[in-house]
């Protein structure tokens, strides 16, 4: 069932829905998970999880010692094309609805992560295997850029992907969101990574050839963006000190903030239209029970995405008084796996601020229900863009400052400037 699209693409020319391979029926998004658990053979039932690793334990042997015996891809191989059809499946549309009459993105986000995963396998895919001996999981959301157009709930949607880039072990998908006759309303880059058969170790995935001009351009680009990603890794204000420039943002901040009746650095008042970066925080506790587990009997990726989105977009439009509209989804890293039955702590705060924008930052940890310990899964990186102008955000501690400064950098990164359009309703 997972040759899905085999004999069904062509290699058609209809770059006006943002690929130029073209697919005679796309699958329903139901599909999606469907085929994700025929590839993985994944229990149904959470009662049968362990017997169904069991089972994957045996698909080991089917892993390739090296890439080079793997047969290289083309990336029409991984194309899919997949329908939400929100416009006439008043069920499926409840489940998308807010309560503004929009979509939530935070279920868009899942449906990205589900996406991607299927686009990797339909890559990867190996005739003389029913099952796929890989483990596919997200390692980072790259970028999701939204275009601006308005997500009707009561339209279709339609999504594409593709690998465009591979290295040795993970691949980056690129895919795009349309409404509305098909318009862009979304592209997004995600970065997933390829596990042994039982998610332990790494696995091989098969090499990638550009067929043509575009693809060059899209593999390349897919080498740039590694680089760029270890630079902007290696620069992270965890290893390094602020630039010198960055530095002076932080001394003029302070400076700002010191009362002028007193001589001293530690009677610190907050200027006008201005909100000390504490009094953002929002916080929230998941407990991460077995209905959202991937087909790795962990904790889904999607899932966390959504989570942690909503707290974002709860604490924008806390901060900024009036309703904020997702713009840029932003190096989403997903360092470590949550097993099943973790206890999941949220925590947003606003950590930089300009104009009409709100960067917030969600950071992820998570705990054992027997222990204490916490650990950090992920950290979220979301701008907003609110319809007023939004306070200015103070740091008062020097960790602040570097918060206010990673939220700068990811803001700055931001690949299109967005202007605020009322027709611009994205929540969660
Ligand atoms: C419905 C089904 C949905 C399933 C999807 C999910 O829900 S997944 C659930 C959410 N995701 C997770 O739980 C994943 C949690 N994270 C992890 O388990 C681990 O971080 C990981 C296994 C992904 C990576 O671990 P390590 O970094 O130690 O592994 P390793 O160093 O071997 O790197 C593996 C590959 O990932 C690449 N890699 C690592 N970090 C990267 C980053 N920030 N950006 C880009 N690429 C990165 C490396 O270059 C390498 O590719 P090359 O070998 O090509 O050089």
């Amino acid at each position: 069932l997972w040759t899905l699209n085999k004999g069904l693409l062509t290699h058609g020319r209809g770059l006006s829905q943002g690929s130029q391979y073209k697919i005679s029926e796309p699958l329903h998004i139901h599909q999606v998970r469907d085929k994700l658990r025929e590839i993985v053979g994944v229990s149904t039932v959470w009662r049968d999880h362990v017997k169904a690793m069991e089972e994957r334990k045996l698909l080991h042997s089917f892993l390739p010692k090296s890439q080079k015996v793997l047969p290289p891809r083309k990336m029409r191989d991984s194309y899919i094309e997949v329908l939400l059809p929100l416009g006439t499946d008043p069920e499926l549309r409840d489940k998308y609805v807010t309560v503004q009459n929009t979509v939530r993105f935070g279920r868009i986000l899942e449906d990205l992560d589900s996406l991607g995963v299927l686009v990797c396998y339909m890559h990867n895919h190996n005739h003389s295997t029913k099952m796929s001996p890989l483990s596919i999981v997200t390692v980072l959301v790259d970028k999701i850029d939204m275009c601006k157009h308005s997500l009707s709930p009561e339209q279709d949607i339609k999504f594409t992907g593709h690998v465009s880039w591979v290295g040795n072990t993970s691949m980056e998908v690129k895919m795009k969101m349309f409404q509305e006759k098909y318009w862009p309303v979304l592209d997004a880059t995600f970065v997933m990574v390829a596990r042994d058969s039982e998610n332990k170790g790494p696995a091989f995935v098969n090499p990638l050839i550009p067929e043509n001009k575009e693809e060059e351009e899209l593999f390349k680009q897919g080498e740039l963006n590694k680089s760029r990603r270890i630079a902007f890794s290696t620069s992270s204000l965890l290893k390094v000190a602020p630039s010198s420039e960055e530095r002076n943002i932080i001394h003029e901040l302070f400076l700002t903030t010191l009362d002028p009746k007193t001589i001293s650095f530690q009677s610190r008042i907050l200027p006008p239209k201005a909100v000390w970066m504490e009094d953002t925080k929002l916080k929230s506790l998941d407990i991460c029970h077995p209905q959202e587990r991937n087909v790795f009997n962990r904790i889904f990726g999607g899932f966390l995405m959504r989570k942690a989105y909503e707290l974002a977009w709860a604490t924008a439009c806390s901060f900024g008084g009036s309703r904020p509209y997702v713009v840029t989804v932003d190096d989403i890293m997903f360092q470590k796996p949550v097993e099943v039955g973790s206890l999941l702590f949220l925590s947003s705060q606003v950590c930089f601020t300009q104009d009409n924008y709100i960067q917030v930052r969600v950071h992820s940890e998570v705990s054992s229900l027997d222990s204490r310990e916490h650990m950090t899964t992920n950290v979220f990186h979301f701008t907003f863009m609110s319809e007023k102008e939004v306070p200015l955000i103070f740091p008062k501690t020097y960790g602040e400052s570097m918060l206010y400064l990673d939220g700068q950098r990811h803001f700055k990164s931001m690949s299109t400037p967005v202007t605020l359009k009322k027709d611009y309703p994205v929540e969660p």
